[in-house]
């Protein structure tokens, strides 16, 4: 059962907040949804937004300021929480780049993490939530996001390009197998085998060759982001599009730092590229 925490009219539209059972995760997640004016009874396109490291389904609602786009534009915009929330395993909540909070929108198969730690099928299964609880168009979902969920996005973009038909972040974790916050996420999640975290890296997945995305990958990223120098590697994705040939858009923008300042700086761009792909 799906149900409403809370909703709050916003631009003509209404922000709402709502918690379900999800069986992927085997717990209740929350989500958010921002339905444009006039939603009742239209197939609308959808986007999917994926919050990054400590964030909830609230973060991008609060702070991101996209609702007068999206009600411009008729886009729903759905943000799901970043990890599962009271799983119950050991030591989740100790650090903030790993486990409560910092889910990283991948299938964990190592132990303790397999059972509950599944936000990649966790997003489908929201997805089809939405297509089936809010109307939203199946042939018109895009999906971004920030950081951890700016890779996420990528990621679930690149696996599924029949269910994702537009991609774009703001700062992602664009290599993760070659940075800090990735190697301890994969290698908790995912274990120390290597070879496995290939197919949950953006860069890795581009470098197989496929273009998957022939009208281009939008990716805005600050200079003044104090995360970038370590942990963000946008120039290694970069390369691996050029390589591959997947048109891409970086964007690199003096003085902008990693928070949600930069996003609501460019997250008008964002709707509006994802709206010109989706139709
Ligand atoms: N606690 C950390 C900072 C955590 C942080 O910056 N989180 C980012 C996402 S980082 C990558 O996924 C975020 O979006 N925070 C929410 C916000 O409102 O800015 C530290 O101490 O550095």
């Amino acid at each position: 059962m799906t149900t409403l925490i809370s909703e709050h009219a916003s631009f003509g539209g209404v922000q709402r907040f709502y918690q379900h059972d999800s069986s992927a995760i085997g717990l209740p997640m929350r989500f958010s949804v921002y339905l444009p004016p006039g939603h009742e009874g239209k197939r609308l396109p959808v986007l999917f937004y994926l919050a990054g490291l400590t964030c909830t389904e609230e973060t991008f609602a609060i702070k991101a300021g996209a609702q007068r786009v999206a009600a411009e534009l008729g886009l729903i915009v759905v943000a799901p929480d970043t990890s599962p929330r009271g799983a119950g395993v050991p030591g989740e909540s100790e650090s903030w780049d790993f486990g409560v909070g910092a889910g990283f929108y991948l299938d964990a198969t190592a132990e303790p993490w397999a059972r509950h730690y599944r936000m990649a099928s966790y997003i489908l299964e929201l997805r089809e939530l939405v297509l089936r609880e809010f109307g939203a168009d199946e042939a018109r979902c895009g999906i971004f996001g920030h950081s951890m969920g700016g890779h996420g996005a990528l990621v679930l973009a690149l696996r599924h390009p029949d269910l994702f038909r537009s991609v774009s972040a703001f700062a992602p974790i664009a290599a993760p197998s070659r940075c800090p916050w990735g190697e301890k996420a994969f290698g908790g999640y995912l274990g120390t085998d290597r070879s496995s975290w290939a197919a949950w890296d953006a860069t890795e997945l581009v470098s197989q060759g496929a273009v998957r995305f022939p009208a281009g990958i939008l990716v805005d990223q600050g200079l003044a982001d104090k995360f970038l120098p370590d942990q963000l590697n946008p120039h290694l994705f970069e390369e691996a599009c050029r390589v591959a040939g997947q048109p891409l858009t970086l964007r690199r923008h003096e003085g902008y730092d990693h928070g949600y300042y930069f996003i609501a700086s460019f997250v008008e761009d964002h709707l509006r590229f994802h709206a010109g792909q989706l139709g």
